[in-house]
């Protein structure tokens, strides 16, 4: 059984589909309850969105990633296509409805398209198809699959502000998966030593090794303002010679050092 965020009709629903198409699904409020239904055993798996290629990182999933015991296994990579749905045509629409997220990957659209319109945030794109449904003022920005499950209309489509609108998934669960020789591990580190070139010194081990980082980010730690945790994608495995080295000797630097999983690469 698979977790994702709901009602019915999430994009992160579509992920987990395109994962394990006969999968059950069980459908949660927010990012953490899908993670931590992972960790106590509710959910054998999660999908829960970790980046955006218009709006960057989601930082709700990178803190329950931090703050849970669970292991990324996986990496799904969705096109995202956000329509406008609701009960009638534009004209009508006086208030929009969706998911931050969406709203942002929108944000061009709505403000060219409904520059007087009310805009109002939502759980996910599907609670807002569903809210639309009960208010024909109310359109909501969601998938078109959402609008035959809530018997809306699709008012206009692709309104994301640009075509190559994808998000990174992670595949969530409680134990790591073999090396498979193309494989992405994602850490959190947390320096705790403010010197010059604290980070340096730790990207410097990665470098030397030859070991190539396709993300590195920083979020708050939430003990002091301008106090962070760096969040780091790497190519390879935690159990390769080189990457074990390398972390092995940022060990010895840093506050904290926690693998968050090594997986299959998708790229
Ligand atoms: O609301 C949904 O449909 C979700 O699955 C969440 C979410 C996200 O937060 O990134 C997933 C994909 C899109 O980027 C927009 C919204």
């Amino acid at each position: 059984m698979i977790g994702v965020l709901g009602p019915e009709g999430t994009f992160s629903e579509k992920a987990a589909r395109r994962l394990s198409p006969g999968a059950e699904i069980r459908y949660f409020r927010d990012f953490e309850e899908v993670i931590s239904a992972v960790e106590v055993g509710d959910a054998d798996l999660g999908v829960v969105p970790l980046e955006n290629s218009l709006e960057g990182s989601v930082g709700a999933t990178l803190d329950s990633l931090l703050r849970h015991d669970v292991e990324i296994v996986g990496e799904i990579n969705l096109r995202i296509r956000h329509c406008l749905l609701g009960r009638g045509g534009a004209e009508g629409v006086r208030v929009i409805l969706s998911h931050p997220q969406a709203l942002a990957q929108c944000r061009g659209y709505i403000k060219r398209r409904f520059p007087e319109a009310e805009l109002r945030t939502t759980g996910s794109t599907s609670h807002a198809a569903r809210l639309a449904q009960e208010f024909p003022e109310m359109a909501a920005i969601a998938d078109a699959e959402a609008a035959g499950r809530y018997g809306l209309a699709v008012i206009e489509r692709d309104v994301q502000d640009s075509d190559e609108n994808v998000t990174r998934f992670a595949v969530v669960g409680r134990s790591a998966p073999a090396p498979t020789g193309r494989d992405k591990t994602s850490l959190a580190l947390y320096l705790e030593r403010t010197e010059p070139g604290a980070l340096w010194e730790v990207l410097g081990e990665f470098a030397t090794r030859g070991i190539n980082l396709t993300k590195i980010e920083s979020r708050p730690s939430r003990r002091a303002l301008g106090d962070y945790y760096f969040f780091i994608d790497l190519e390879g495995h935690a159990s390769d010679p080189q990457v074990k080295e390398a972390l092995a000797r940022i060990r010895e630097r840093a506050a904290v050092t926690r693998v968050l999983g090594s997986y299959p690469r998708t790229d």
